[in-house]
């Protein structure tokens, strides 16, 4: 019987901001790799490096870690942060529970962005999106307290569902309280995805969350 390899060869990328997490230690020494102690801000999922790009320009006192395991993304992000001449970004390519998993330590982040994370839409598929109740809690220690979750997807039913998620976590409050989402956030940096589905006349969900410091 003939078989036909099909060979998914990556196209290498060779940029001094990219970090391969298959080649990452357990628990990188992120002071080393920065070149200083900033705190660490995590996106996840960052697609073409737009929203990356944008955050680590504003804010030149944090150190950015922008993940996601599509390698032309990650490509695409390294070029975008190397034209901005950025020092304060790393782009890792990984899954994102097992580079938390094994590269962050407990009380590392000061805030996290996921934005427009693929929705599965079809009722069947929801249980493998990232956003769910074992997701936050698998995340909120990873935590400082006081640090902040971005959340923002263009489909209503994946905002409304981690805004109610996030209501009930008593580790958590609501920085947009009284509301639980919002439609519009001033100064927060639209991604290519935003951008598309607000073109198509779609709303963003837009939730924020930080988790409480001790009492
Ligand atoms: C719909 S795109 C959104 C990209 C970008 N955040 C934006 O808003 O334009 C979702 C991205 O998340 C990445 N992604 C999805 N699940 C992931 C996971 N578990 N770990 C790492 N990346 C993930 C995908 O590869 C894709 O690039």
């Amino acid at each position: 019987m003939l078989q036909v390899a099909i060979m998914h060869t990556l196209i290498p990328i060779e940029s001094p901001l990219f970090l391969s997490g298959s080649e990452l230690d357990e628990q990188p020494a992120w002071a080393m790799i920065f070149g200083n102690r900033n705190p660490l801000v995590l996106e996840i999922g960052c697609g073409i490096g737009d929203f990356v790009v944008a955050m680590a320009t504003r804010h030149p006192e944090l150190n950015f870690i922008a993940l996601d395991f599509y390698n032309k993304g990650c490509l695409k992000s390294c070029k975008r942060a190397e034209r901005a001449e950025l020092t304060n970004v790393r782009i890792v390519r990984d899954e994102a529970r097992s580079f938390i998993r094994r590269c962050l330590a407990p009380a590392s982040l000061q805030a996290v962005f996921i934005n427009c994370p693929d929705p599965w839409p079809k009722r069947y598929q929801r249980k493998r999106r990232l956003v769910n109740q074992e997701f936050i809690s698998f995340l909120e220690p990873y935590l400082q307290p006081g640090a902040i979750l971005h959340f923002a997807t263009d489909f209503d039913d994946y905002g409304i569902d981690v805004a109610n998620l996030l209501r009930r976590q008593p580790g958590f409050e609501n920085l947009l309280a009284p509301d639980h989402w919002r439609h519009d956030l001033e100064g927060y940096p639209r991604t290519k995805y935003m951008l598309k589905f607000m073109a198509e006349g779609k709303e963003i969900y837009f939730v924020q969350y930080r988790r409480r410091t001790a009492e």
